[in-house]
């Protein structure tokens, strides 16, 4: 069995690790095969594959799109460091507002799949990083939202002070803003 799967703390995050098979060329891995991945319960089809380059601080986050263009994202980090981390916004979930961070980079291998109805983010803890992501749903602007990095409600433990922002990330809104009855 090529990956491990193991549940995340949070109902719905799973932790992949996939097997690499280490050679005097180098190494190869299966990064995705869907057969395996739904016998682990993740059944979405993905439809789109981005990645982005970031320099050391870039924060990018928290991210979400809403119904009927909810993404879950399969997200690694090719070269670099990232602490990458999924805020549960889930309507009615026991969760609501908990998160979890981890650590991804090529020394690791580590994937980290992420439903949709969480908030997504990460920072560079390396001079630069490449991160690539599959998704379940295709990019719907209109339906792009998020929350502010550093809401107090969610008191994340980002961990390098000062993150270099976008100003469209540094006007989100705090969860508060949204309103009591906000979940996605
Ligand atoms: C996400 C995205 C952006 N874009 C465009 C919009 C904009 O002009 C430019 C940069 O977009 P952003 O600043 O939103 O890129 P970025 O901050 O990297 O956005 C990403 O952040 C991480 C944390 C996520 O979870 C992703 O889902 C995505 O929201 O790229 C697309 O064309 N397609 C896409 O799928």
């Amino acid at each position: 069995m090529p990956c491990t799967f193991t549940p995340g703390p949070i109902p719905g995050l799973v932790i992949i690790q996939p097997r690499v098979f280490a050679d005097d060329r180098g190494w190869f891995m299966e990064s995705y095969k869907k057969s395996e991945f739904i016998d682990h319960g993740i059944s979405e089809d993905f439809v789109q594959d981005n990645h982005s380059r970031s320099i050391r601080g870039v924060l990018r986050g928290l991210h979400f799109q809403r119904s009927p263009h909810a993404q879950g994202k399969l997200v690694r980090c090719l070269d670099g460091r990232v602490w990458d981390v999924a805020v549960d916004l889930r309507r009615g979930s026991p969760t609501f507002g908990r998160y979890h961070g981890i650590e991804l980079s090529p020394e690791n291998s580590t994937m980290f799949y992420i439903p949709p109805g969480f908030a997504h983010g990460f920072i560079t803890l390396s001079e630069h990083a490449e991160f690539v992501y599959k998704c379940t749903e295709e990019y719907a602007p209109e339906s792009d939202g998020g929350v502010r990095w550093d809401d107090p409600d969610l008191a994340l433990p980002w961990p390098l002070d000062q993150p270099l922002v976008s100003p469209k990330d540094s006007q989100l809104p705090f969860l508060a803003d949204l309103g009591k009855d906000f979940a996605l």
